[in-house]
């Protein structure tokens, strides 16, 4: 099991609440993502509060836009001194490449890059109205190729999808899997979802958890509780 798996989403409209809640986790347990929601309202800012509590962040922006635009988002990125960030894989190979490239010159500085393949919230008829008419697994492994090919760090996948993809790209091709829910759990919108010991067995590196935290009436207790799911599986 990778070091650290937890990737605890803050997801908050309320700069105080999301601090509220750092304070009391240890950077030892976890990681911490913030996405559109948080990015938007706080900015660069944030991410120096977060950075300031010794936290690695996923800079979850899921850049999709053509080449040029998303090289330059990836660099930006890179310049916040964020531990990972990512790109739709759907933008295509030439966007993934560039992107790639862009953080080049950042060495052992720049951060993990992965692409985003199907929405764990997307189950296959809500592919099949986009056209795409075949099973989830299916269209995320068309996807995890291409952004194999373009030399990413990994995709986020569901954990549904863990174990073809690691027997697929190996060992170092790293997954990422929100849509992880706890026994009894509410999934809410998500549709692909896994229990956290269940994803980490089929392969998943990182456990993207938010709504079973951040919602619970004891956040601490919650993500402790999880934590001591997974020791066994050491
Ligand atoms: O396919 C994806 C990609 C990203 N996410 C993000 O992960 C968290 C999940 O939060 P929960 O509250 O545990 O559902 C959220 O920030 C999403 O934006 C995803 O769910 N699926």
């Amino acid at each position: 099991m990778t070091d650290k798996p937890i990737v605890v989403a803050l997801d908050y409209d309320n700069k105080a609440d999301a601090l509220t809640l750092i304070d009391k986790l240890d950077p030892a347990m976890c990681r911490l993502k913030i996405g559109k929601e948080m990015f938007t309202l706080f900015g660069p800012t944030l991410v120096k509060d977060i950075h300031n509590r010794h936290f690695d962040l996923f800079l979850d922006l899921k850049f999709h836009d053509i080449p040029n635009t998303v090289a330059k988002a990836v660099s930006a990125a890179a310049d916040l001194g964020v531990w990972m960030t990512n790109v739709h894989a759907s933008g295509g190979l030439a966007m993934m490449q560039a992107a790639k490239n862009a953080l080049l010159p950042y060495g052992k500085e720049a951060p993990l890059l992965i692409a985003v393949t199907v929405l764990t919230s997307m189950s296959d008829e809500d592919l099949a109205l986009l056209g795409i008419n075949v099973p989830a697994f299916e269209h995320v492994l068309r996807l995890a190729k291409l952004t194999h090919q373009a030399e990413l760090d990994g995709v986020v996948c569901s954990a549904q999808e863990a174990k073809l993809l690691k027997s697929t790209f190996g060992e170092h091709f790293k997954l990422v899997t929100p849509g992880i829910r706890p026994a009894g759990s509410d999934a809410g919108d998500q549709h692909r979802i896994m229990t956290p010991p269940q994803a980490i067995a089929v392969g998943s590196d990182y456990l993207v958890i938010g709504r079973p935290i951040t919602k619970a009436v004891d956040p601490l207790a919650a993500l402790t509780a999880i934590h001591q799911s997974l020791q066994t599986q050491i």
